[in-house]
């Protein structure tokens, strides 16, 4: 017997709802195996990041040469990047080893606000790691930050802005509506040839932690099961909606989701 190998680059939250954590969850509940490589420690709860610690280069290096040197991973997803050198040597092992599979989280801050991949390394980002993407997943906040525009507001805003990301040499961008103002959450799919809309009645949910790793996992799950990019997104949003129906309160502040709500949905 044997499982899909599913790797996440990613930082670590102590409080468990978003990260490695979050991202390890995803990929046991969808029948993968999890390997993790860790960028950084992030002191973190439900109300905020308290502190980060990054780890050493040489640390991520030593972790990426253990894995890649003896494991063949059926696919990759990057979360917290921390800075250009880390990106820089990711973007070399992903390229060296030939992973054809890669999904990206251009993770640049918590919901909460704070810094976790620093703005200088935007320009390493597009330039080294993009390309190789098969799927990229910014929300709202990110997408604008990276096109140098105000904000994304509407729907419209958003199909501008998916074939603009496009062009940077992805696959496939899958643009995320979490942030769009109003009832509806629609995510946007653009593969370069078709755009597909997603949409998704809003969840009245304040426990959303962890929304978009979950999100990013379920979609490196997916394709790493041999699934297609398209069918790896839909399966991902499925995931992602049955676990913010279920997400819950563990401290004071905006809880995680429950992992498990789409193995026990009806
Ligand atoms: N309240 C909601 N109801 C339904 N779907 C939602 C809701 N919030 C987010 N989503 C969905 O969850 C996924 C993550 O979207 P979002 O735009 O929130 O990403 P994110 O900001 O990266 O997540 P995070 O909250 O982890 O930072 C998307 O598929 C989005 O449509
Ligand atoms: C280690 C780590 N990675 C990613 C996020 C983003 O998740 P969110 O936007 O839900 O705070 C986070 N808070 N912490």
């Amino acid at each position: 017997m044997t499982l899909p190998k599913v790797l996440t680059i990613a930082g670590s939250d102590s409080g468990g709802g978003a990260g490695i954590q979050a991202d390890l969850k995803t990929f046991q509940e969808l029948d993968t195996y999890g390997l993790s490589v860790i960028t950084a420690i992030t002191a973190q709860n439900t109300v905020g990041v308290q502190a980060v610690h990054p780890v050493s280069l040489n640390g991520l290096n030593d972790q990426l040469e253990s894995v890649f040197t003896d494991i063949k991973v059926d696919a990759v997803k990057t979360g917290m990047l921390v800075s250009a050198d880390y990106i820089q040597s990711i973007s070399t092992y992903i390229r060296d080893y030939n992973v054809n599979k890669l999904v990206i989280d251009p993770v640049l801050g918590s919901t909460s606000g704070s810094e976790l991949t620093k703005n200088e390394a935007i320009d390493e980002l597009k330039n080294s790691l993009w390309p190789l993407a098969t799927v990229v997943t910014p929300n709202l906040i990110e997408a604008a930050r990276m096109l140098g525009w105000a904000s994304i507001n509407t729907v419209s805003e958003m199909e501008k802005a998916v074939y603009q990301l496009h062009e940077w040499g992805a696959k496939s961008i899958l643009l995320k509506g979490g942030h769009l103002p109003g009832g509806e959450s629609v995510d946007l799919l653009y593969d370069g040839h078709t755009l597909t809309h997603f949409p998704m009645k809003r969840i009245d949910q304040p426990h959303t932690h962890g929304t978009g790793c979950t999100l990013a996992s379920a979609i490196a799950a997916g394709l790493a099961k041999g699934n297609s990019i398209h069918d790896a997104v839909s399966m991902a949003k499925d995931f992602v909606t049955c676990a913010i129906r279920e997400g819950f309160s563990i401290g004071e502040g905006s809880g995680p989701l429950n992992h498990s709500a789409y193995r026990h949905r009806q």
